[in-house]
């Protein structure tokens, strides 16, 4: 199990300054869409020029123009791109050939996504990797619930949560034994996120 740490509403020098402070807990940096927007894909580069020896996820949420974003993505240093899993079929298809094309990995996020039909579909076109996501608007109506995995239930991809998971709703989510817990706003928003991330891959390792 992995932990991606998500940069989100955050200046370059605060997630730098948080990277410094955690980056021995966790695999890998998302930085974030707001993050790429304020900064543009040079954020992309300049991280990874900072942290060689991490895993880069760039959340580019993308939508359209599939093989224009993502080829600004894994060109600036992604080593992982998202795309949203409502984008057309063709969208998918595009980003996935350009991730085998550029050695990278797409992650399709499945931010409001209600049918395990579109999740077999996404799947049938060589999707691996799949984002369970309660996002960050709705989770004033509730974070990120174990329930959420019965959509991948049988099909094949890896799986990573994300949407408000802290180190009390962790213990729970670990039991579906996710490929990556991405974890923001509950180490970032800390008075103390090394401590925060520390705890949280305690969690994960058993510690
Ligand atoms: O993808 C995210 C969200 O859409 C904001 O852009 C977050 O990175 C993800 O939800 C993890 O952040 P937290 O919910 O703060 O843990």
């Amino acid at each position: 199990m992995k932990l991606q740490l998500a940069l989100d509403r955050l200046t370059r020098g605060e997630s730098i300054r948080i990277l410094e402070s955690v980056k021995q807990h966790i695999d890998i940096i998302e930085i974030g869409t707001g993050v790429i927007k304020e900064y543009g894909v040079s954020i992309i580069k300049e991280i990874k020029e900072l942290y060689p020896g991490k895993k880069i996820l760039a959340d580019m949420k993308i939508c359209d123009a599939g093989k224009y974003e993502a080829k600004q993505a894994f060109t600036a240093g992604a080593d992982i791109v998202t795309v949203m899993g409502f984008a057309a079929n063709s969208t998918i298809k595009e980003t996935l050939q350009v991730a085998k094309e550029m050695n990278g990995q797409i992650m399709i996020d499945l931010l409001e996504i209600q049918s395990a039909d579109r999740v077999k579909e996404l799947s049938s076109t060589g999707a691996d990797l799949v984002g369970l996501h309660v996002g960050k608007d709705k989770q004033s109506e509730g974070v990120f619930h174990t329930d959420l995995f019965s959509l991948i239930e049988g099909i094949p991809v890896q799986v990573a949560v994300a949407g408000g998971i802290n180190s009390k709703t962790l213990p729970d989510i670990k039991q579906h034994k996710p490929d990556i817990v991405i974890i923001g706003s509950a180490i970032t928003g800390q008075e103390n996120p090394e401590l925060a991330a520390n705890t949280i891959r305690n969690i994960m390792e058993d510690r």
